[in-house]
Formats: C-alpha cells, structure tokens, sequence
C-alpha cells in the first residue's frame, strides 16, 4: 500500500530509518554502508533503500529541507511502515563558540520558529525533545567512533535558512543553542505524535559568528562519516 509520497510495499521498509536532508547524500550512504541495498521506493526524487547495517535490516531515505517535508515523509513512515525509529543525519551551521566546524553536534532538544509548537495543544508552546535511549546509544557510541568533539544540546529549527536575524542567534546562543538547522523540530514532533522514536545528529558544516573555515558545497555533500556511524549506533542501541 503507498502513500501519497513512499512507493514501497508494507515489509519493504525497516523499522530503522537513517534519514539525511539531502537525497543524493541517502544514496551514497546507501551504497557505501548497506549490505545488499535494494531501492523500494522512487518518489519525487526520493528513493527509499533498504538493505543491513551491521546484519540489521536498515533503510535509508532523504527528508528533503525544512519541517513540512520532513514531517510528511516521518509520519508517513510511522504511521504506515511500521517504523519506530528514525535518524536524521544532515548538517547545521555552528551557533556556540564551543562548536567547529566539522565537530558533530547531537540535538537532545529543538527550539523552532515553526507553527508546530503551538498548533498541536492550544495555549502551549511545546518542546520537542529527542529519544532518551538514542541519544545514549549515540553518546556511547561516539566516544569510541571519534576523538573529535561531539556536543550533545539544544539545537534550533528554523522555518528560513536567510533568518538575517543576529538578535535571534544571540539569544538562542545565551540559552546553550549548540546550532541552526531545518528539521529536527518538525522529526521529534512526528515521533512524538506517533508513539515512535527520533534523535538528531549533525556535522556542523558552517558557523554562523566565524565563517572562516566553512565547507563547501561538495564537502556538505561527502562529510558525513562520523554522523552516520553515531546515527546507526543510535538506530541499533
Ligand atoms: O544537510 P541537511 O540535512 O540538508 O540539513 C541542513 O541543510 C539544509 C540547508 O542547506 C537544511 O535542510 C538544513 O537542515
Ligand atoms: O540550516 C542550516 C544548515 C547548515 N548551516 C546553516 O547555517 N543552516
């Protein structure tokens, strides 16, 4: 049975879903670290890829940019794959002076300029946190996958990429903002809504106060080593 954006038959998606923004970046990854990656799913420019990962059934899909594509496609998954886990693996540009460029960040939490927060409970401005033992399975991992630093903090999910806005950083960055991206908001509320599980994990790939050693476009594409083995041992934990 499809839905209006996943071609894949029920069976044909593992319960553990590694998800980058970038589609291109999901299949390399597909490629370079699922066992027997078969496609199951081409919609939109999205393929979905299931294969393993260490011996367990994995997929791996892109979420497109920012909370309504993001939302479509975890719901989706949820509701009617069977999915219980997802993973975003993507990047953000650093907020913190603690955080560098090419250090990972782990979202324990996400801000959001996003209706979400106040659409789903009238009167509350909600939180949107990350699953407890995913991140724990990410934070054990981590330190036995990289001596580069990993930062685990709130990170902020802004509905526009050009915010413009220095009042805004500087505020997020006072309350321990780690860095801005465009999505983990919109996976924890879908994980929240659907009973189901999601965490976060970034390579910081710019920093928004000094740009002096921000990636290009190609190295956004290609540098995701460490996020991807932190992710699945999150996926796995
Ligand atoms: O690298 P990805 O996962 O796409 O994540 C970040 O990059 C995109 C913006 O360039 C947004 O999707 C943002 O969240
Ligand atoms: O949303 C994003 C992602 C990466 N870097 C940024 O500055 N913003």
């Amino acid at each position: 049975m499809a839905t209006p954006h996943i071609a894949a038959e029920p069976g044909q998606i593992a319960p553990l879903v590694m998800m980058p923004g970038d589609p291109r970046r999901a299949d390399r990854i597909a490629k370079d670290y699922l066992a027997d990656a078969q496609q199951v799913s081409q919609v939109r420019g999205i393929t979905v890829w299931t294969g393993t990962y260490e011996g367990t059934p994995m997929s791996v899909m892109g979420s497109g940019m920012g909370i309504p594509s993001i939302s479509i496609y975890a719901t989706e998954l949820y509701r009617f794959y069977g999915v219980r886990r997802i993973v975003r693996v993507g990047t953000c540009g650093g907020m913190a002076s603690s955080v560098k460029v090419g250090d990972t960040v782990i979202g324990t939490c996400a801000h959001t300029n996003a209706s979400l927060s106040t659409l789903l409970v009238p009167g509350v401005n909600l939180s949107w946190a990350a699953s407890y033992p995913m991140l724990r399975g990410a934070m054990d991992a981590a330190q036995a996958l990289t001596d580069a630093p990993v930062h685990a903090g709130p990170v902020y999910s802004s509905d526009l990429f050009y915010l413009g806005r220095a009042d805004i950083v500087q505020g997020l960055t006072a309350l321990g903002t780690l860095g801005v991206e465009m999505e983990a908001a919109g996976l924890y509320a879908a994980a929240a809504q659907e009973g189901a599980e999601a965490l976060t994990v970034l390579t910081v790939s710019d920093h928004l106060v000094d740009g002096s050693n921000d990636m290009t476009a190609q190295e956004r594409e290609t540098l995701y080593a460490t996020s991807v083995k932190v992710g699945a041992a999150a996926l796995l934990a």
